[in-house]
């Protein structure tokens, strides 16, 4: 499923936060954004989520207009909000409870694939903080939704930790091609992921360049020590430190 926004406009009050912001997203394409703090990524999901409405422009899932309407994308936030009275398997199948009936026979795969078979009783106050953010992307991908979108999922974790989620995060997508619109401040964790990123000027944010990477899949990180990764880095951080330092 294909996501598009067009000329989206957003204000808090006086405040304007999104000015003009059109993207895209296509079917199976794994696209970043990064962005200084508080220009309105977060915002940006509240959008495409429908829990609140821009002042203009639309945001289409395949083609259709969708302004508004909750329930049509998956979506894993910055800190995993697992319940604590629910076990590992429940939790999973949270989405999915409110939708239909939950496929546990496909719970309990995912959780075999993300190392996390023995702990499908555990509560979350049992786990670490990789394997929560295991947990709440398994839950945003057993919701059935074609988009997900993914809010700084690994900002807290430490970098070797991080650095296996990202390649699971890879090999997981790659086998199943959904769509995914995330958002990172970390110029390497854009580029080792996404097939493209787009640069969010301070607020009120309009798309200040659209990168294509170029790095071939599947991606290990070798790729990190690559002069290509590098010099495309350099460039990135040119942009993000003109907005931070205007
Ligand atoms: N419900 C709201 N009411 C009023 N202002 C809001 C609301 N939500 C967000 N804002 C304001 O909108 C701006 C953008 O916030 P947002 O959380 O979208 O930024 P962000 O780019 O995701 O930041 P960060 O990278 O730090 O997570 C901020 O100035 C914030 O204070």
């Amino acid at each position: 499923m294909s996501l598009a926004i067009h000329q989206l406009h957003k204000s808090f009050g006086e405040r304007p936060v999104l000015e003009d912001i059109n993207l895209q997203v296509e079917n199976g394409e794994f696209v970043a954004i990064l962005g200084p703090s508080g220009s309105g990524k977060s915002t940006l999901f509240q959008l495409i989520g429908g829990l609140v409405l821009p002042e203009s422009g639309t945001i289409e899932l395949n083609g259709e207009a969708v302004n508004g309407k909750k329930g049509l994308i998956g979506y894993m936030p910055q800190t995993p909000s697992l319940f604590p009275w629910r076990t590992v398997l429940e939790n999973v199948v949270l989405a999915a409870e409110l939708k239909e009936k939950p496929d546990y026979q496909e719970a309990r795969r995912l959780l075999q694939k993300a190392g996390l078979a023995d702990y499908e009783n555990a509560y979350p106050n049992e786990l670490s903080g990789g394997m929560k953010q295991r947990v709440s992307f398994i839950r945003a991908l057993l919701s059935n939704q074609d988009v997900l979108c993914l809010d700084e999922p690994f900002s807290a974790l430490d970098e070797f930790t991080k650095l296996t989620m990202q390649k699971w995060l890879l090999s997981i997508w790659e086998a199943n091609r959904k769509s995914i619109l995330f958002i990172t401040h970390s110029i390497d964790e854009a580029l080792f992921l996404a097939d493209r990123v787009y640069i969010f000027s301070k607020r009120p944010a309009h798309i200040k360049a659209e990168i294509k990477v170029p790095f071939s899949r599947p991606r290990d990180e070798n790729l990190l020590e690559t002069t290509e990764f590098f010099q495309l880095k350099q460039q990135i951080f040119k942009y993000l430190k003109e907005e931070i330092s205007e």
